[in-house]
């Protein structure tokens, strides 16, 4: 019976070579290695890494944060502004309410909701995003996220909200908010309070949906009692903490 041959044997990760596979130098070696082309920092597929790590650090972050509620308007409102105030109170009972506060992190009406959350006493999250101009976190985030991609930002919004509050904003608020119509609409997500807060503000883009967009049959009349609009902070806090939260539609993905 012949021994088999002892030759030397060398191990990569889980994988055993014997000396005619020996790579020549170990991965750690390689990783640590920084010569080469870079082109590749630039290509998709490393974008796709860098996606799917936004929301490994979202999902990681947010995943025991509790019930929350989150908070857009416009990143322009004026501290002085009755907006700004509201959305500070509306934030504060949030957080008395056991709520933690989402926003995007910016200033405005995200400033506003997060400090009246963060002085609260409560969770304040901003979801902030990356923009041509350095804005940063507002300094009332007590729990915040920096993220490049908007759709990775706004996944987390969704997932770990169980309401909305609208305040009179722009395109921002404007894009969030028929997100947030568009999901209870198609039934991806249900029980979703959404609520407009400025009655004044809002009358006529809830005109033009009732006159026009009914009218024509591009919405159902039981699109338009999706949400809750006042001008009343109670109210406002009542629709979302009364809310059992999002709850996804039954058939499976
Ligand atoms: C002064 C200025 C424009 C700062 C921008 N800095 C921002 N930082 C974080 N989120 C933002 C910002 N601008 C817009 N957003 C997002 O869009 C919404 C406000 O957009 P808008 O101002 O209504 O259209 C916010 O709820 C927020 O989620």
């Amino acid at each position: 019976m012949t021994e088999p041959t002892q030759s030397k044997r060398f191990v990569q990760g889980a994988v055993v070579r014997g000396s005619t596979q020996h790579p020549g130098t170990t991965t750690d070696q390689r990783l640590l290695e920084s010569r080469g082309p870079t082109d590749w920092v630039h290509t998709d597929p490393w974008r796709v890494l860098r996606i799917q790590a936004e929301f490994v650090d979202g999902f990681g972050t947010l995943a025991e944060l509790g019930p929350a509620t989150a908070v857009f308007g416009s990143a322009r409102t004026k501290a002085d502004h009755p907006f700004y105030a509201a959305a500070e109170q509306i934030a504060a009972r949030l957080a008395q309410a056991g709520q933690a506060v989402i926003t995007g992190g910016g200033p405005g009406i995200m400033e506003a909701a997060n400090k009246g959350a963060a002085e609260a006493g409560g969770v304040s999250v901003g979801l902030g995003i990356e923009l041509p101009f350095e804005t940063g976190l507002n300094p009332y985030v007590n729990l915040g996220i920096n993220f490049r991609y908007f759709f990775a930002r706004k996944t987390m919004f969704v997932k770990y909200s169980q309401g909305f509050v609208v305040l009179p904003g722009g395109f921002g608020t404007l894009d969030e908010l028929f997100e947030a119509l568009t999901l209870v609409q198609t039934r991806k997500v249900t029980s979703f309070p959404v609520v407009l807060f400025g009655t004044a503000y809002w009358s006529g883009l809830l005109g033009w949906l009732r006159e026009t967009a009914l009218e024509q049959g591009t919405i159902s009349g039981p699109d338009l009692e999706m949400f809750v609009v006042t001008d009343d902070v109670d109210e406002a806090v009542a629709a979302v903490v009364a809310s059992p939260g999002p709850v996804a539609a039954e058939r499976p993905e």
